[in-house]
């Protein structure tokens, strides 16, 4: 099986946390992967970038995938810091920021705001820092001040994030998956691993559906994650030293 080039265990190791799709369990898997990582002993942070579908809260719009990433971190962080761009509707979110800045209620969404985010948190020096995509890999963010149009995984290449492809175990996924991989290779990104996430545990042929995969994906497969109660309850699924963490 091929494997990525493991890097001693110097400095941060950031990944990308990305999907064939919405719904496929992203946030699920990484609060996993976090939780694997504290227990290794390895001090943690997460940054949601972007997230739609928020409960209004006298604090401030909130996100259930940034307060369970900011819970699965280990070192204390501000809400704002894991989650500073938020929408309310569930919705596509440059679809979300447009209608605010049609109704004079909010400003375009500017890379430049998501790479200085990325950046405070960085500078936390936590062993690791995952981020988490929203939607899947091509997520649009709508055009900028300037008109130029931004996707969010213009962000991870420009920082230069190793990606981990989390895949929705469920008919149609083989397909999802290899495009996402070709375009996220073709955008120069490497993939760190893809994790088997089984939503459908009854999934006919699932083990062939993983095999398969195994075989088309050139990037290893790093967990398969089981139908769970919680992510905590699946911590044990991951090898770390595939992602080049090591103690
Ligand atoms: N392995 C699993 N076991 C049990 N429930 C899961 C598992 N994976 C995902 N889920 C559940 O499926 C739903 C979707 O998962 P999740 O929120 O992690 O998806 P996502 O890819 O992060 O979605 P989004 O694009 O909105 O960020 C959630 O309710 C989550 O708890
Ligand atoms: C609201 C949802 N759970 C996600 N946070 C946003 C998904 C946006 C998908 C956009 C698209 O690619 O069509
Ligand atoms: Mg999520």
């Amino acid at each position: 099986m091929p494997r990525i080039d493991t890097q001693p265990s110097q400095g941060q190791q950031a990944f990308f946390v990305t999907g064939t799709d919405t719904e496929v369990g992203k946030t699920f898997v990484s609060c996993a992967l976090l939780a694997a990582c504290a227990d290794a002993g390895f001090s943690t942070a997460a940054y949601k970038p972007v997230s739609a579908g928020c409960e209004v809260t006298p604090n401030g719009l909130r996100n259930e995938d940034a307060l369970q990433l900011q819970q699965a971190s280990n070192i204390a962080l501000a809400y704002n810091e894991v989650n500073p761009i938020a929408f309310e509707e569930p919705i596509a979110p440059h679809l979300a920021c447009a209608n605010l800045v049609a109704m004079s209620k909010g400003q375009p969404i500017e890379l430049s705001s998501i790479h200085r985010g990325f950046s405070a948190l960085a500078a936390k020096q936590s062993d690791v820092l995952l981020v988490e995509g929203a939607g899947g890999w091509r997520l649009p963010l709508g055009q900028n001040n300037n008109g130029q149009e931004q996707f969010l995984s213009d962000f991870a290449i420009a920082e230069k994030l190793p990606v981990i492809l989390v895949v929705g175990m469920r008919l149609g996924c083989i397909n999802h998956a290899l495009l996402t991989a070709q375009a996220i290779e073709q955008d120069g990104l490497k993939i760190a691993g893809w994790v088997a996430n089984m939503l459908e545990p009854d999934m006919p042929f699932l083990e062939e559906n993983i095999q398969s995969l195994q075989h088309l994906l050139t990037a290893p497969l790093l967990a398969r994650i089981p139908k769970a109660h919680s992510p905590e309850s699946v911590k044990t699924s991951f090898e770390l030293q595939q992602l080049g963490l090591i103690k």
